[in-house]
């Protein structure tokens, strides 16, 4: 186990009818930006629940922050803040939305430019605005971590940052305000939070007791339970234990000590970027030609995966490899995410651009075993067809 600090300051207010409580975390004296997505919060009743519990409260608003946030949407809120004088943000939505706002609030008193932010992964963030979370949808876990992650629609460039300056200082959790997500969504977050878990577990062994059954805990719960959440949307248990699971996958706890490897997502964001596929859909194309091209690099922690998530004790140590990286493709198309490019109707000529993108990002993801050589990248990319 390697050193570490952690440290996560976001309180989580967790259950059915906690919207009213996040009045208790803003300043009465606070100018408030209220900042969402589509119309989905209107309509299933969060923002109106959100206004309910600021009324009285200087309070603006600013809608629109597309799915994968574009920074040229994030800065016309950065121009919001500035000329209102706004001195606290409330995201209303998923990780988009979130994500969005933990931008905003380190981009509107940077000097120099804010795109900077996401070249240097955050690495010039000095400073940046309160933030608090009412989370609508479960799946990655940025209600309570420090990482966004922003598209740059001029150039299509999606990358991420992280900085300790934007961690929520709250997030609402209300499993309730996820009934009306649609079934695809639900699927997405299952294989985000998956894949969340795997990049920070499935790299070598490291002797974390503690964070390795973490892991394999939160694996095998959301094993059990993910088609079931998806098949029963209004059932709160499993709702609510999903909407923890996801949190829980990437508030950092399980990764802390630990060799990580984010070169899965690397791949991801460029096929987001590129074809503008769901964040979650790219990572269950991706993971297991990652896996099968790395076996030899991940073999100590794949043969325990295989053990004591698979159940696989059986067979060759490559025959136990094999078999739960197709236990896990299997696991993704139970939720009718599919894990080849040809769903999408990519092909080898695709090939090419994804890797010159991530050449031009000069992307080593982030972690200690991402090595996202081109020709690692290619190879998992040709046998992700
Ligand atoms: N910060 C992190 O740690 C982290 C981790 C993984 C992914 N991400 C990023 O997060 C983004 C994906 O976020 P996401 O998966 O939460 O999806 P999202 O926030 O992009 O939302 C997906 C769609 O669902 C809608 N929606 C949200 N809540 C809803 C609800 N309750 N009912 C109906 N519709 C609802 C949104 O309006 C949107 O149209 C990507 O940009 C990805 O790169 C960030
Ligand atoms: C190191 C964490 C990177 C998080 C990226 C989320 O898509």
């Amino acid at each position: 186990m390697q050193n570490f600090e952690f440290y996560n300051p976001t309180r989580i207010i967790f259950g059915e009818n906690t919207i009213p409580k996040l009045a208790e975390q803003i300043p009465a004296d606070a100018r408030v930006l209220i900042l969402f997505g589509g119309a989905s919060a209107e309509r299933n009743g969060t923002l109106p629940a959100v206004r309910e519990a600021l009324d009285g409260r200087f309070t603006r608003e600013f809608g629109g922050i597309e799915a994968n946030p574009t920074f040229e949407t994030l800065m016309k809120a950065v121009e919001l803040i500035r000329n209102e004088k706004l001195d606290f943000l409330l995201a209303v939505g998923g990780g988009s939305v979130i994500d969005g706002t933990k931008f905003v609030a380190a981009a509107v008193d940077f000097e120099g430019d804010p795109w900077s932010i996401l070249t240097t992964h955050g690495a010039n963030v000095k400073a940046a605005m309160p933030l608090g979370t009412v989370l609508t949808l479960p799946a990655t876990g940025s209600e309570m971590n420090s990482f966004s992650v922003i598209t740059r629609h001029a150039t299509r460039e999606k990358l991420a940052f992280g900085s300790p300056h934007v961690f929520p200082r709250f997030s609402v959790l209300d499993p309730t305000r996820t009934y009306s997500l649609p079934v695809r969504q639900i699927a997405n977050g299952v294989v985000d939070s998956f894949v969340h878990i795997m990049e920070q577990y499935l790299t070598y062994p490291a002797d974390g007791l503690a964070q390795d059954r973490f892991a394999e805990g939160l694996l095998l719960s959301l094993i059990e339970i993910g088609p079931k959440v998806v098949a029963e949307p209004e059932n709160y248990t499993l709702r609510a234990n999903f909407m923890w699971i996801a949190t829980l996958a990437l508030n950092g706890i399980i990764g802390v000590g630990m060799p990580q490897d984010w070169s899965t997502h690397s791949i991801g964001h460029e096929l987001t970027a590129r074809y503008d596929i769901d964040h979650a859909r790219t990572l269950a194309i991706v993971l297991p030609s990652m896996l099968r091209v790395r076996k030899d690099a991940k073999r100590g922690k794949l043969l325990q995966y295989a053990a004591r998530v698979w159940n696989l004790h059986e067979g060759t140590e490559d025959e136990r490899i094999e078999a739960a990286i197709v236990q896990t493709e299997k696991f993704f198309e139970s939720l009718d995410i599919p894990t080849r490019l040809s769903a999408y109707d990519i092909g080898e000529d695709g090939i090419d651009p994804l890797v010159a993108q991530l050449d031009a990002h000069g992307m080593t993801a982030l972690g200690e075993q991402a090595e996202i050589t081109l020709d690692i990248s290619r190879r998992v990319l040709q046998l992700s067809l």
